[in-house]
């Protein structure tokens, strides 16, 4: 009999394991709001124009080959990322202190990183937020770090916890990993303000803890790609070291392309240069070397003024539409007098919103109503249309009535 036989069957994954529930419904009234991948009007997935455009010009350009691409990725891409998030002008992109590197999107960047810092950080601890996208606890204990939780959402105001935060990041030990979502904040849809984040960057440079920032919806939470960068450009701009993931699945809708890029900001250049040295050991005999295709797009449109203004704005449409479809739910269940108060939909940013749904009521709306979405009541308003908003509203307004 086989070797595997001992193998016991793994459970579907909280996210992904949505969609694989929703393909099987045969319901016409289905609706998949659970992955955080963004739908149009007509519920259909986006291909944007500009990476069209992009992709034109790259098959038609015959001099492009299919040669292996560096450890480290595409040069233009990796160059182009880190002026995306840190800024055209960083100063620490002028003085050379930022390494970058091509990874699988946003969760091979977070994985590289966490890799790197179990190798070379003298402090294994990291902390991320309660609650959090719900790979992040994987990720970081599969790379050997240890994972502890700072308090983030408050379910009483649907708010930030931030006295709950700080006091968590306060007494964490110093030198201590912590997790940061750039912008959009995963599941909850709930950011600090920019003087909360100032404050949050003051106590954890007082206590030398070290930030990695996620940033996986740049330019999708405002629609703008320098406000949603703000977070990580006031840590960078005091001059501490900083690690931040980016991923293009979603404000480049270019989800299965697996684009992405993982910066450590150091001290000094000749610090960066060892670094990249070290992230080359990290990737060699993980993957080897990134895919060419997706980073290509993204080069192609970064490093055209005009394509890279398409982008914005259609950038900005999507955000738009999502911005849109919050105001529609809102005024839905107001319409029906749904009870509760329900104004965090449009208070919360991002592609999602944490409904406060319980896990009951969410089983009663996939049951009764073809409603897929995450269990702990997250909902992907990306996967809303004005002429979807009618059913989920009604199904909400059945599951708390
Ligand atoms: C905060 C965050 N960080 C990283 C990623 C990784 O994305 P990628 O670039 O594709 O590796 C995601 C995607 N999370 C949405 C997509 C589905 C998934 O879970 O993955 C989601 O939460 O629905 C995040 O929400």
């Amino acid at each position: 009999n086989s070797v595997f036989s001992h193998i016991v069957r793994a459970p579907e994954d909280p996210i992904l394991g949505v969609t694989i529930a929703y393909n099987k419904d045969s319901s016409p009234m289905k609706l998949n709001l659970g992955v955080g991948a963004y739908r149009t009007e007509e519920g259909k997935p986006l291909v944007l124009n500009v990476v069209r455009q992009a992709e034109q010009l790259l098959v038609n350009d015959r001099s492009r080959v299919k040669e292996y691409l560096s450890i480290t990725g595409l040069a233009d891409f990796n160059k182009l990322s880190a002026k995306l998030i840190l800024g055209a002008d960083s100063p620490a992109i002028q003085e050379n202190r930022v390494t970058t590197v091509q990874c699988l999107s946003g969760t091979g960047s977070l994985r590289v990183g966490a890799d790197f810092l179990a190798r070379h950080y003298h402090q294994r601890t990291i902390y991320i937020p309660q609650p959090t996208w719900g790979n992040h606890p994987k990720i970081f204990t599969l790379a050997g770090l240890s994972v502890k939780s700072y308090r983030y959402y408050d379910p009483a105001t649907r708010g930030l916890n931030f006295q709950g935060l700080l006091e968590d990041l306060g007494s964490a030990p110093s030198g201590a990993i912590v997790l940061l979502h750039a912008c959009a904040h995963n599941p909850t849809g709930v950011d600090p303000t920019i003087d909360q984040w100032e404050q949050i960057r003051r106590l954890m440079r007082s206590r030398g803890l070290l930030p990695f920032f996620d940033s996986a919806y740049q330019g999708f939470a405002s629609g703008s790609l320098d406000t949603d960068a703000q977070s990580v450009r006031m840590f960078v701009a005091d001059g501490g070291e900083v690690l931040v993931a980016q991923s293009y699945a979603k404000n480049m809708g270019l989800y299965g392309e697996r684009v992405g890029a993982l910066s450590i900001v150091c001290r000094n250049a000749d610090v960066a240069s060892r670094v990249e040295s070290q992230l080359k050991l990290v990737i060699r005999p993980m993957y080897s070397n990134p895919p060419i295709h997706g980073a290509s797009i993204v080069a192609t449109i970064l490093k055209d003024r005009n394509m890279y203004h398409e982008w914005t704005l259609e950038l900005k449409a999507m955000a738009d539409r999502i911005i849109r479809m919050r105001q529609q739910l809102f005024d839905a269940l107001r319409a029906r007098g749904t009870p509760g108060d329900w104004s965090h939909i449009i208070k919360q940013i991002g592609m999602f919103t944490f409904t406060g749904l319980n896990s009951e009521q969410v089983a009663f709306m996939t049951k009764e109503y073809h409603i897929y979405m995450t269990s702990d009541g997250r909902i992907s308003m990306a996967g809303l249309s004005s002429r979807t908003v009618p059913h989920l509203a009604d199904a909400i307004h059945a599951a708390v009535a």
